[in-house]
């Protein structure tokens, strides 16, 4: 199951998505002059999911060669790289419990200590914090002292490490308020999308640690996902989970996957608002700004995801989520800002034209860009 788990996680061949024919050769550098080149490595579903071909092919138009990296080869033959986007956020997790994958993760780590002039999009130190949402909610917490300004916040929460006895989780709670969102710990892949509405002391009993409990903020069933590329930050927005009677009450707890609630096309009973709300003012753009370049200092990162909502009572901007490398899905300007950040990192910050006809995979649906 792991292995299988682990084949989808990583790419299996060598192969040159730049246009180029150097499919199925060993993996020297591609035959375009001058080209800067850019290593991806993504599991297969996230290179699907972002249609690595469609910008492979953006990218050769504006002199960057995209070279698929094959993490189960050595990474020697198969470089040089100017940069390397990845998601290795599978292989660290299972490199938790799976030597297979530590010693993946120990020979990328190598080549890129062996090659120091290579960007990495982003750095692993600081991915890595965000896999785990004890320190994610930490940082998430500390955002309403480095904001003060623009009224940023994030709801109260508890970390819960182990099962314990449920009469002291019961006494800890005090300091939330019903009702609670249960996350796992780990941040990162199918399981994490697993969650949990408690309504009461009594539904403390359905926590299964080590995961953080969250007061719920009631936000009229609507997220805003911004979505940021080095410099530039886009919003889109989603469905969300309806808003709930605030207090505990004696409703049985609500299990729920966050794809189910939180995706483009998600709709359903826990998405649905009871009765007609009022229309909530979105996010003031400056505050977003702000929120972007704290974030973008605080984590050293380039590629990630904030998830937003908008208390209904304060109209506070409430930061729920910092996803790693998200999917961007509604900003069609993915690409170009993607490729602009690349070459803005390799020092050749040139004007990158906007894609002419996006393909499909490609994130396509209306955004704001701020
Ligand atoms: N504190 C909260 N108050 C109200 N709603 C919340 C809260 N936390 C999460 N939600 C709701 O639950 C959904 C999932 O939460 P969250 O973003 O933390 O999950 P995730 O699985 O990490 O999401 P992602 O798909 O972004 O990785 C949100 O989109 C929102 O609808
Ligand atoms: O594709 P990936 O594996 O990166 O999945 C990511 C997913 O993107 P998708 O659009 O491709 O589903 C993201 O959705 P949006 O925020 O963009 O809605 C978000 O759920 C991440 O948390 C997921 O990352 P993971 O939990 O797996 O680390
Ligand atoms: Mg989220």
């Amino acid at each position: 199951m792991e292995m299988e788990r682990r084949k989808d996680a990583l790419p299996t061949l060598p192969v040159c998505v730049c246009g180029h024919s150097s499919v199925g050769v060993p993996h020297t550098r591609c035959l375009m002059s001058g080209s800067s080149r850019v290593g991806f490595c993504l599991s297969d579903k996230k290179r699907r999911r972002i249609n690595l071909q469609a910008f492979a092919d953006f990218c050769a138009g504006h002199g960057v060669e995209v070279v698929e990296i094959d993490l189960t080869q050595p990474m020697g033959p198969q470089g040089p790289f100017d940069v390397i986007v990845h998601k290795l956020s599978d292989v660290i997790v299972e490199a938790e419990h799976d030597s297979h994958s530590q010693q993946l993760l120990a020979n990328f780590q190598s080549f890129v200590s062996d090659n120091p002039s290579t960007v990495l999009l982003d750095p692993l130190p600081a991915m890595t914090q965000l896999l785990d949402r004890f320190v994610s909610y930490r940082i998430m917490s500390e955002l309403h002292n480095s904001l003060q300004d623009w009224h940023v916040c994030s709801p109260p929460y508890l970390e819960i490490h182990s099962a314990g006895d449920l009469s002291s989780i019961q006494q800890a709670v005090t300091t939330l308020s019903f009702p609670l969102i249960c996350k796992t710990r780990v941040a990162h892949g199918s399981l994490s999308h697993e969650m949990c509405l408690i309504f009461s002391g009594g539904g403390l009993a359905d926590v299964r640690a080590p995961c953080v409990l969250q007061s719920f903020v009631n936000h009229g069933a609507v997220l805003h996902k911004v979505f940021v590329v080095g410099e530039r930050h886009f919003c889109v927005e989603r469905p969300s989970l309806k808003n709930f009677h605030p207090g505990p009450c004696d409703r049985k707890t609500i299990f729920f996957n966050s794809h189910q609630v939180s995706k483009p096309e998600s709709s359903s009973d826990l998405t649905a608002l009871d009765k007609q709300m009022p229309l909530l003012p979105p996010p003031s753009s400056e505050a977003v700004a702000a929120l972007v370049k704290e974030l973008r200092l605080q984590l050293g990162m380039a590629l990630f995801g904030v998830d937003v909502i908008i208390n209904i009572h304060t109209h506070t901007l409430t930061v729920i989520d910092i996803n790693i490398f998200p999917g961007y899905e509604g900003v069609p300007q993915f690409f170009s800002a993607l490729l602009s950040h690349i070459q803005s990192v390799l020092g050749k910050q040139t004007a990158v034209s906007p894609e002419k006809n996006q393909t499909s995979g490609a994130p396509s649906a209306a955004a704001t860009s701020l």
